[in-house]
């Protein structure tokens, strides 16, 4: 395991009886990363989270962590903290108290305000003093990150932190991410906003059925997601779908399945962006004046859509059966393969 490598995962498998939760996953997490995990529900994030905390242990494969080898059952590496399914709080303590109780159980003393500190790292600071029992979900995501940084974490390891939380606790919980992976911290968390993953994490990794299917920059996923429906406005627009219709690489698609009734002047076009550069050529060259082009979902949640075989039909027609799901339901081997690292 090299230096710079903070989460070195080989072959692992978990099983819950029946269930598969992680089949075979490899996984490399780079020290300073802010590595998110994303996959649809029950996809093994959570399995994966809990792994790296040893709270639960592989059934096989090999995972290290901080350059512990965590094979021989469960063992929390030195220099790893979080939480999964919600931070672990006592609803009838203060936040501070709660926060005291935990440099109590880990034996340390409150240094130089700590907890004050923690406490207002996470924008907590006003309600200090108040019982965890009334805090809302949000609050209580940001107490249990606080609880976290009081270790120093080398690796910090958190399950949906943005759950709960408003813009600008999310803003809040995102700067204290990027200060701590600025200073050598690798932060591996989950999160089903793939905006959120685009804002903050320099790596995603997708899981699907437990096993991964992409991994690496977001912008690259954005990219290898394949085809894109793009929604059209322009001065013209019966001109502009025959345009369209002669693009080559271009589908015109029924705008009314893709946008709903909301917009029913639009057309809405799928293809490539090689295609839709020809298109916007060919727009110009008849004197139609293009007054919208915009993706009609983000690219990276095409992607997401694409790569875990949910919903393949929206966004790989059957002239493209290569970006496909495979007979099995199964993302394209063709598309993961271009898109894995
Ligand atoms: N303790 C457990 N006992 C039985 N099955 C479990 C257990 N933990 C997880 N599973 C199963 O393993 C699979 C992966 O679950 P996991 O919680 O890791 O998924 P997830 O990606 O975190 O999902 P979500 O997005 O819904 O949180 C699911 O099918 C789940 O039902």
């Amino acid at each position: 395991m090299g230096r710079s490598t903070a989460v070195r995962a080989r072959a692992v498998t978990k099983t819950f009886g029946d269930v598969v939760a992680l089949d075979a996953l490899d996984l490399d997490v780079e020290a300073g990363q802010i590595h998110g995990l994303v996959g649809p529900n029950g996809a093994g994030k959570t399995t994966l989270l809990g792994l790296l905390l040893g709270l639960v242990s592989a059934d096989s494969g090999s995972l290290e962590v901080l350059g512990t080898s965590l094979d021989s059952g469960l063992a929390t590496a030195d220099g790893v903290a979080g939480f999964v399914d919600g931070p672990g709080l006592y609803p009838s303590l203060t936040a501070r108290q709660n926060l005291r109780s935990v440099v109590q159980l880990r034996g340390q003393r409150d240094r130089h305000g700590d907890v004050d500190d923690a406490l207002a790292r996470v924008g907590l600071q006003e309600v200090a003093d108040d019982p965890v029992r009334g805090f809302s979900l949000g609050m209580r995501q940001r107490l249990g990150l606080a609880a976290a940084l009081l270790s120093d974490p080398r690796l910090l390891v958190l399950d949906e932190p943005a759950n709960g939380l408003d813009p600008a606790g999310k803003r809040q919980v995102h700067r204290v991410l990027t200060d701590l992976a600025e200073a050598g911290t690798t932060v591996v968390l989950s999160s089903h906003r793939m905006d959120d993953l685009a804002a903050l994490c320099t790596d995603v990794t997708l899981l699907a059925t437990g096993r991964m299917v992409f991994s690496g920059p977001p912008s690259k996923l954005a990219v290898e997601g394949g085809l894109l429906d793009y929604r059209l406005l322009t001065s013209d627009q019966e001109g502009a779908r025959r345009v369209a219709e002669a693009t080559a690489g271009l589908r015109v698609v029924n705008a009314r399945e893709t946008l709903g009734l909301a917009d029913l002047r639009s057309l809405v076009v799928r293809g490539h962006e090689s295609a839709l550069d020809t298109l916007i050529v060919g727009l110009v060259n008849q004197g139609i004046a293009i007054r919208e082009l915009a993706p009609t979902i983000p690219p990276l949640e095409a992607a997401f859509l694409a790569l875990t075989g949910a919903d393949t039909s929206d966004y790989f027609p059957e002239d493209d059966p290569a970006g496909a799901a495979d007979a099995t339901g199964s993302p394209s081997t063709r598309t993961l393969e271009g898109a894995a690292r």
